[in-house]
């Protein structure tokens, strides 16, 4: 049976600091998810497109601060502003989960609520809806937290690993869909690289997307066993939503509240999880190299001459630039490089992750300008 569309939610989850390390584009007053990377609109907008095929636009929830907030009405007017959920402070993905989930509850308690990361890039929309409407199949069939698994390529300790319980994946498989499904057997954030690396070799670990789909009963359970402070103060939330005490009550809990992932606060404790996979063409694009391997355009092997870029004896660079200084690039080969107006990143390929030191160094030494 096919679930009601009305009780199905959305949440974009878009108050992060990361995603330095896509320096020169993002900037502290430019986060990651209002940077257009390609030129065919912000990382937030990817992500909103990602779940709108499914969920109706006012169902669309965006979580985020009081900056993002400006960004969102002036990026994206047509985003109903009443969804906006604005945090004072950041305090990590499980408070926005929690804010989220107090609001949804108080709308609709029979809701199934798809959280998703606002630095979402997918390449495969139509797999990834197929897996999203299995999700929500299962999140409100067996109550349980449903997530999207990614087969990992490489050791990346950026990442979070899901480990399925390979013995129990065939009797899981739903019968009536062609996503794969497993039990969930642990999670694990952020391994080191060497750790990373056994876990490939494994066989039996996924890294996790960062997509979690549960009902909305699941999400209070979980956040009352694992996280018992955070669910008072989400019903302290919930009890005031709709009157003019609702703002001092979220600026008040916020102040006290200490940051945590929901990863580490609900997740790796989390009882009945599942994990669906598919090949839908993942990515967060956390640095350069991964926007290459999506817009990887690269430019002339020999000698050639695009606008205002010139090329001499060169192969397999990456170059992105922005306004109408001339770019010419001599004899080089497998090197990154990114122009704006008021800063110049060259980096090589396969380094292009060490751009947080960049970063790192621009604040220790007081550069607020070009951060
Ligand atoms: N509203 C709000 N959003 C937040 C906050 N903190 C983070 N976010 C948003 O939550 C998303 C994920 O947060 P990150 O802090 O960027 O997480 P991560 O290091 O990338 O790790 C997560 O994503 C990986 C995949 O990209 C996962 O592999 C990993 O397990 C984890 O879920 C991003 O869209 C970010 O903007 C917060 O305090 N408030």
């Amino acid at each position: 049976m096919q679930f009601p569309v009305e009780h199905l939610y959305a949440v974009v989850m878009a108050g992060g600091a990361g995603g330095l390390m896509l320096w020169p584009y993002s900037r502290k007053k430019i986060p990651k998810q209002f940077v257009d990377v390609f030129g065919s609109g912000t990382m937030i907008e990817s992500a909103i497109t990602c779940v709108s095929g499914l969920v109706l636009p006012e169902n669309i929830y965006v979580v985020t601060n009081v900056q993002g907030e400006m960004m969102m009405r002036r990026s994206l007017p047509w985003f109903p502003s009443e969804n906006i959920l604005v945090e004072p402070v950041a305090r990590d993905t499980a408070p926005c989960i929690a804010l989220a989930t107090a609001y949804i509850s108080k709308k609709d308690p029979e809701a199934v609520m798809i959280t998703v990361p606002s630095d979402l890039l997918v390449l495969d929309k139509r797999l990834f809806g197929e897996i999203l409407n299995t999700g929500v199949a299962v999140a409100q069939d067996r109550k349980s937290i449903v997530t999207i698994g990614v087969t990992p390529d490489h050791p990346e300790p950026e990442y979070g690993y899901i480990q399925i319980d390979k013995l129990q994946a065939a009797e899981d498989s739903l019968q009536e869909s062609t996503v794969p499904m497993f039990t969930v057997r642990a999670f694990a954030e952020k391994p080191d690289i060497k750790t990373a690396q056994e876990f490939i070799d494994s066989g039996d670990f996924y890294w996790n997307s960062g997509v979690l789909i549960w009902h909305i009963d699941a999400i209070r359970r979980e956040f009352e066993r694992s996280m018992p402070d955070l669910y008072k103060d989400l019903q302290s939330i919930y009890d005031v939503i709709g009157t003019e005490r609702e703002r001092a009550v979220i600026e008040d809990v916020y102040s006290w509240l200490h940051p945590v992932s929901i990863a580490y606060g609900v997740m790796e404790n989390a009882e009945s999880v599942c994990m669906l996979a598919g090949k839908f063409g993942w990515t967060d694009l956390g640095c350069w190299d991964d926007v290459l391997k999506i817009d990887g355009k690269d430019a002339g092997a020999s000698e050639e001459a695009d606008f205002n870029m010139v090329q001499v004896d060169t192969a397999n660079n990456f170059v992105k630039k922005s306004g109408k200084k001339a770019v010419a690039i001599v004899g080089l080969e497998d090197i990154i490089v990114i122009d704006t107006e008021d800063a110049l990143l060259i980096c090589r390929k396969g380094h292009s992750q060490d751009v947080k030191k960049v970063v790192d160094i621009l604040r220790r030494e007081g550069l607020e300008d070009y951060l």
